[in-house]
């Protein structure tokens, strides 16, 4: 047990990630290093399309780099078919993606209790943990609901709960935050960093320094490339691209 706890969660070693080819050939990340530990909450800053969330969907096996490896829990993905690979995603990994992704025909309850039905879970089990992370983040109330009666903030919610529920080692998120307000925002990354203090290993994407502070570290993209790791209030002068808005 203890010598799991010290295995990193997730690692990234070297790896680069072209999208597409020849003269559309968008390289995305180059040369990435990042390992994640349990317990550990790191956030990934960066101007839109530095690749942070080309980082995140390689991070939570959606998508194989074009070099280097991605390890996660120990495992090469690379030597990992795809029915492995989807297993690996289902019982390790949470994933908020940043257009929430939840099921339209299933209630908040539902799509939170899905991945542990798939993963074989008894229904009313699965809807206990369900109710247990929907209360997390603030949504008892609407556990019934369907996905498109609720508001951004609260679809925001619900995709939280869907990835925090049952005992996942590895939670990314893609700016969770921002389809909420101060409040609620700050509520969420609280439930993030508990997570991280109850052992998983916690990549975000975020454009907001407060949040980023609530990591125990942040990296820097632009680019593709890893320009720094440091305290996010040091970080104000990297975080616009120039001519950029943000
Ligand atoms: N499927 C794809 N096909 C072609 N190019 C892509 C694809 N996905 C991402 N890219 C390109 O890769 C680069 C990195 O994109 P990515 O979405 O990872 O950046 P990002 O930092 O997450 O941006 P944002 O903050 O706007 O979400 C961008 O130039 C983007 O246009």
């Amino acid at each position: 047990m203890r010598e799991d706890t010290q295995c990193p969660v997730v690692e990234l070693q070297g790896v680069g990630r072209i999208h597409g080819s020849g003269a559309r050939a968008v390289t995305a990340l180059d040369g990435i290093d990042l390992t994640v530990a349990p317990g550990e909450f790191v956030a990934v800053m960066g101007p839109s399309g530095s690749g942070k969330s080309t980082l995140l969907n390689l991070a939570g096996a959606l998508d194989r780099p074009t070099t280097g490896r991605v390890i996660i829990a120990g495992r090469d993905l690379a030597g990992l078919d795809r029915t492995a690979l989807a297993e690996v995603r289902r019982r390790a990994i949470g994933f908020v993606f940043q257009d929430f992704n939840l099921l339209p025909s299933l209630t908040a309850a539902e799509n939170v209790a899905f991945p542990l039905e798939l993963d074989g879970w008894p229904a009313r089990r699965a809807r206990a943990a369900a109710l247990t992370a929907l209360e997390q983040v603030g949504l008892s109330d609407l556990a019934d609901r369907l996905p498109d009666d609720m508001s951004g903030g609260q679809a925001q919610r619900a995709a939280i709960a869907r990835a925090i529920v049952g005992p996942r080692r590895l939670l990314l998120a893609d700016e969770p935050t921002g389809a909420l307000d101060s409040t609620t925002g700050t509520a969420v990354i609280g439930v993030l960093r508990q997570r991280a203090d109850d052992g998983a290993a916690v990549l975000m994407v975020t454009h907001e320094p407060r949040f980023a502070a609530w990591a125990d570290r942040t990296v820097f993209l632009r680019d593709g490339r890893m320009v720094g790791s440091s305290d996010p209030a040091d970080m104000d002068g990297l975080l616009t691209a120039p001519g950029e808005g943000r």
